[in-house]
């Protein structure tokens, strides 16, 4: 790789998120057949993008056709490591797979591989590849291996009312905290962390009916799209990325309680969280913008009771 994994933002100070490599599904009639046994998803349980994968596996009942292993919640120079030393990681458990870091898996599926080793990947112990490392498509083909279990997440009669929904929210929200966050220049900062907060308001003004779900009725990809980020944000995004314009419990009413509904009624979405690596991991990952790795205690609760 021509530049270090640790230098984040571009010259101009702003950040930009790569484009995934592996665009591939496991589908019935393609290379990737489903079958029981021979798939294997890795997360960090820190990452917002990860965390979509392992909430749609839960909603979905894939835990026993999907088995999965955590990252050890640290990001170092090189890569997310299969490191056991912390509670929740699990070290790689890919059977007959060598792998000490995630990178490995990166260079077996491609020897030539010269980007980023990003999480989530679904691993194929047939082929020795990577399937996916798409956040967005994985939770896609996932809904569309077990219609019948956990309702459709991206139904045809609301799919463009999600795909509207989910393109600001990627650009200024998912993404959004990352780019004010990993801003270099004072500039580049503001011109992100603005967006972002106009969209969580019309975000609060989209849920201010009362609704319990972002769009139709129903629990879609979008709740789960939303929810993985708006659960760091006071925890992490409003210290760490300096995304502090404002808080979601105290000035975002309506999304706190989306938030809190889902993390309380549904287990695939509190099962999921884990306050204590989400924190271990940014704060002390990004020594470029937390220097000391110190993480702060609050705030407290991480999430507020119902
Ligand atoms: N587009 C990808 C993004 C995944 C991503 O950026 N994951 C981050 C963790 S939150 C990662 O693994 N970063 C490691 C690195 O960039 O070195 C997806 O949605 O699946």
């Amino acid at each position: 790789m021509s530049k270090s994994v640790m230098n984040w933002a571009s010259k101009d100070g702003e950040f930009r998120r790569q484009v995934s490599s592996f665009r591939d599904a496991i589908k019935s009639g393609t290379k990737f057949e489903p079958q029981e046994g021979r798939y294997h998803l890795v997360v960090s349980y820190a990452c917002p993008w990860a965390h979509r994968a392992l909430i749609t596996r839960s909603l979905k009942g894939l835990e026993s056709f999907l088995p999965y292993s955590v990252v050890h919640p640290f990001l170092g120079e090189k890569g997310w490591s299969f490191d056991k030393d912390f509670n929740g990681a699990t070290g790689c458990l890919i059977e007959g797979v060598e792998a000490s870091h995630l990178r490995d898996l990166y260079f077996k599926a491609d020897q030539n591989y010269n980007a980023r080793f990003t999480v989530p990947i679904i691993w194929d112990k047939h082929l020795n590849t990577i399937v996916s490392n798409e956040s967005s498509e994985i939770i896609r083909f996932l809904n569309d291996l077990k219609p019948e279990t956990g309702g459709d997440l991206y139904p045809q009669h609301l799919r463009k009312e999600i795909d509207e929904l989910n393109e600001w929210v990627y650009h200024t929200v998912n993404n959004g905290v990352y780019k004010s966050g990993f801003a270099t220049t004072q500039e580049a900062y503001e011109n992100n962390v603005k967006p972002l907060f106009e969209s969580l308001d019309r975000l609060e003004k989209i849920l201010s009916d009362g609704r319990d779900y972002l769009v139709g009725g129903q629990l879609t990809e979008a709740d789960i799209r939303l929810f993985t980020t708006i659960i760091r944000f006071d925890p992490v995004y409003v210290g760490h990325f300096k995304c502090n314009l404002g808080t979601i419990r105290h000035n975002y009413p309506h999304l706190n309680t989306w938030l809190k509904k889902l993390y309380w009624k549904n287990d695939a979405f509190k099962s999921t969280t884990h306050f204590e690596q989400i924190k271990f991991h940014y704060y002390n990952s990004h020594r470029q913008i937390n220097g000391t790795g110190v993480v702060p205690l609050g705030p407290n609760p991480d999430i507020e009771p119902l």
